[in-house]
């Protein structure tokens, strides 16, 4: 990585860029001391190079990186209309040899600003971040990679998802791939189930101009707990490279349908109402600023699927998001068979064993059935667990390390994307259709009380 690649950050007054991305850079720099990289920050709003200088070295002191920012080589700032293609021009004259242009705009104007892209001369070596979610549906995601691979190779092209970045995900691989206990067992013989769930304390937080629009199973099933589902699923790769890890990531969506073809029995959804979340009172989310209420937007979202190969086929696996939930339950369950036949004169229950991972902070446990203290032949139940390494970055620090040094094993290949709007469509149109009821839940509970446990 030399001084003259540029990371133009499309969205540079936003929420993502200030929380996420430019915390991320921070601690990369701090990683990585040889490291170069110049900065240019464009938005639409009036702005000069102070104050995105400002931003910056703001939120990098919020990782405790401020002396990253000595190894910025520039920091610029540039009033853009991207979705322009005479500003746009003007960014990418600025930008230089090879920018990296990095979408951290809404993705409507992501899409209008590919548009645009398409029409005029872009640099060669230009790679393309894009962030989530891809499109609005299967039809406008295939729309927009056929616009996007008309400006830059596929290879050139980084569709983002920080959970492939986060460090569970990334210690789900070693768990997997490294121990030859897992392997044997990896399967529709002996795994009965699996729930990946990301319930938040988090509300709306005023992204209502966003969310509003996507709703809980956009916003993290179509794109985050699929992609984590295909690293849980995939079939061992060759090697952690780009191609093995998005070919084998990609053919685990293609073989992924909603539960029986049934989208109205393999999906449920609810919305948050007036409550409590660990002692801050949050409105009904219908009363939040800037929703629509006609929009019967889901705020928690579950579907169960399955995944049409013989290593898998059988095996429901159920991924749930849900927001202004009493307490983060983020997990990885897989649930084993119990044994096929329990020796006459054990006493106590011998339940399948459970591999659980929970996302921050990163643990892997194993529950098995032991013999308690006590009667020696009585069965209880016993966990082992081993506390996982967190990873030096941030998962948007992973992310950015692999744009910057052109590797898009963590990113969304285009047949990837489309394959997971192809697997929530059917969902989405039921749901459209009211074939599913939009059930309440108060705000800091763990969901509708009628909602069976996972
Ligand atoms: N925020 C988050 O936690 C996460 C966000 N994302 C994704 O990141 C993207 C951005 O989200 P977020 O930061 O929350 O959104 P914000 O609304 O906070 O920021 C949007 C940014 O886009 C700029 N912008 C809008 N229109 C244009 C335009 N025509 N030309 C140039 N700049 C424009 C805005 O500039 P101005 O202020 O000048 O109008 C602003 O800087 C979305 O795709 C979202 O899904 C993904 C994961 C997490
Ligand atoms: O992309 C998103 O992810 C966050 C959850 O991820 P985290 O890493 O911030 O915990 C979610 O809150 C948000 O709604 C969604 O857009």
């Amino acid at each position: 990585m030399t001084d003259d690649t540029t990371l133009v950050i499309l969205g540079a007054s936003g929420d993502l860029t200030s929380r996420l991305l430019l915390p991320a850079l921070g601690q990369l720099l701090i990683r990585e001391p040889a490291r170069r990289v110049r900065l240019l920050g464009a938005a639409i709003e009036d702005g000069d190079d102070d104050r995105w200088r400002d931003v910056v070295r703001t939120a990098f002191a919020t990782v405790g990186a401020e002396s990253a920012y000595d190894r910025v080589a520039a920091t610029t700032y540039r009033r853009a209309d991207i979705t322009d293609p005479d500003d746009l021009r003007s960014l990418l004259m600025d930008a230089g040899d090879r920018p990296i242009l990095y979408f951290a705009v809404p993705p409507a104007v992501t899409t209008r600003a590919c548009d645009a892209l398409a029409g005029i001369h872009v640099p060669a070596g230009t790679v393309l971040a894009l962030e989530k979610p891809f499109g609005s549906d299967e039809a406008s995601a295939r729309a927009l990679n056929r616009v996007l691979t008309g400006i830059v190779p596929e290879e050139q092209v980084f569709r983002i998802d920080h959970f492939l970045g986060r460090s569970t995900t990334l210690n789900l691989l070693g768990a997997r791939f490294a121990n030859r206990v897992l392997e044997p067992v990896w399967s529709a013989d002996h795994v009965e189930s699996v729930v990946i769930r990301y319930d938040e304390t988090l509300g709306l937080e005023g992204r209502a101009g966003y969310y509003d629009r996507a709703g809980a199973l956009v916003d993290m099933l179509q794109s985050h707990l699929l992609q984590v589902m295909a690293v849980l699923a995939m079939e061992p790769p060759s090697t952690l490279g780009e191609r093995d890890m998005r070919d084998a990531r990609c053919a685990v969506l293609r073989a992924t349908r909603v539960w029986h073809d049934d989208p109205v029995a393999g999906s449920r959804r609810a919305r948050y109402a007036a409550g409590t979340v660990q002692g801050t009172a949050v409105p009904d989310y219908v009363d939040e600023p800037g929703v629509d209420p006609a929009r019967q937007t889901e705020t928690l979202a579950e579907m169960t699927c399955e995944i049409r190969t013989a290593r898998w086929a059988g095996v429901p696996f159920t991924l749930r998001s849900g927001k202004a939930i009493g307490a983060r339950h983020t997990e990885i369950v897989v649930r084993f068979k119990p044994v096929r036949h329990l020796p006459t004169g054990f006493t106590g229950s011998a339940d399948g064993s459970v591999l659980r991972f929970t996302l921050g902070p990163d643990e892997m446990s194993l529950e098995l059935n032991i013999n308690g203290p006590g009667d020696p032949l009585h069965l209880d139940r016993a966990a082992l667990t081993a506390r996982l390494g967190e990873g030096q970055l941030l998962a948007y620090g992973e992310v950015l390390s692999g744009i910057l040094d052109g590797d898009a094993a963590l990113a969304v290949r285009g047949d990837a994307a489309e394959e997971s709007w192809r697997i929530v469509q059917p969902v989405l149109d039921a749901w459209r259709r009211g074939d599913v009821p939009l059930d309440e839940y108060p705000a800091g509970s763990g969901g509708p009380a009628a909602w069976p446990e996972l």
